[in-house]
């Protein structure tokens, strides 16, 4: 039982810092996992910040020493705010920090579009860069640690700095299906590639869920699913940059970026382009997206516009061919006329 479990905090409580008298009013729980329980809560600033609760006080040091340490190496992680223990409640231990705006990636997974989905991965792939340039690794990379605001230009934050260990280190927090060991890649080693590993088994099991019985499964049969799943993706470009990125053979954050720069996903953002609003009026295809139509990610490709304009031009020489067909006939007939006279 964790603290969450144990010391619930209600929205209206107070939580007083004993150390630093500082005092906090709960307004929501975020999220709970196995080392506590995340509340939103507003300081006496009148600003909203999120509270880390957990019933170990080493495991709130702990986290609290490695979000300051990488709170110099980029924005992904939230901005550390302050540590203490509770002067209301028995044995509440917490930290304070920024509270992050944006929705965990497997809540918004199934809206968003392809062109949606490359951003989220540049995002991924640029706070993993930051922090491997201090070399650490995330290691517990799982969509409920990605939290998505894509109206911010750094679409994608991280949440949850418990897992980030220093490169060569053993992983001491992961998610099954996001390590590369359970699949049999690879080894369960603190590395940027041991990240990219996990990015992309992630974004794979977002695609197809996993069977309920895989746990039970030797791992030369997970391994063939997974790599069954990546190849029958529809763009056999995701294809072939997720199975290059499984394999282990993508080694940097920056190598995972150039990779997706170079992902051919024409599909939404050439509709989205080339739908001006005079053509929106013009009857479509049945299988033509819309400019607004929501698809899953790399879904179907939609008719691209300039096969449109190839048929267009091609119903104009076509009628130019039966109009010059009609008036051969006729002239035809009129020269059998005059001559049958
Ligand atoms: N700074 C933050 N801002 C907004 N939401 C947050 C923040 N930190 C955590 N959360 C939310 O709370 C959830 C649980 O937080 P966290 O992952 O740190 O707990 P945990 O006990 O370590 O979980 P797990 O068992 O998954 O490792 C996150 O998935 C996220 O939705």
């Amino acid at each position: 039982m964790n603290a969450a479990q144990r010391t619930p905090l209600r929205p209206g409580d107070r939580v007083v810092g004993k150390w630093s008298r500082q005092e906090w009013t709960v307004q929501a729980q975020l999220g709970a996992g196995a080392n506590g329980a995340v509340y939103s809560v507003r300081g006496t600033d009148g600003a909203l910040y999120a509270m880390k609760v957990c019933d170990d006080v080493g495991a709130v040091a702990f986290e609290w020493g490695l979000l300051e340490q990488l709170s110099s190496t980029g924005f992904a992680f939230p901005k550390p705010h302050c540590i203490d223990d509770s002067a209301t409640h028995p044995a509440l231990y917490f930290y304070v920090m920024e509270q992050v705006e944006g929705r965990p990636l497997d809540e918004i997974w199934k809206t968003l579009s392809s062109h949606d989905v490359k951003r989220v991965l540049l995002g991924v792939g640029y706070g993993l860069r930051a922090l491997h340039k201090s070399q650490h690794a995330f290691c517990d990379v799982k969509p409920q640690n990605l939290l998505v605001d894509l109206r911010k230009n750094q679409c994608v934050r991280f949440v949850d700095v418990g897992g980030v260990t220093p490169f060569g280190r053993s992983v001491r927090q992961f998610t099954p299906t996001s390590d590369a060991a359970y699949w049999g890649f690879g080894e369960r080693r603190a590395s940027a590639r041991y990240d990219i590993e996990a990015v992309a088994l992630m974004v794979a099991t977002l695609f197809e869920s996993v069977p309920q019985s895989l746990p039970q499964w030797p791992v030369e049969r997970r391994q063939a699913w997974i790599l069954r799943s990546i190849r029958g993706r529809h763009d056999k470009s995701v294809g072939a940059m997720l199975e290059d990125a499984v394999r282990g053979r993508i080694h940097t954050a920056d190598e995972f970026v150039r990779r997706l720069y170079t992902l051919n996903l024409r599909s939404t953002s050439v509709v989205k382009q080339s739908a001006p609003k005079a053509r929106t009026r013009a009857p479509r295809s049945a299988t033509a997206p819309t400019a607004g139509q929501r698809r899953g990610p790399f879904g179907n490709k939609p008719v691209h516009s300039s096969a449109k304009a190839r048929r267009r031009s091609a119903d104009w020489t076509e009628r130019l061919m039966w109009w010059a067909l009609t008036c051969a006939v006729i002239s035809t007939a009129g020269a059998w006329a005059e001559y049958l006279r």
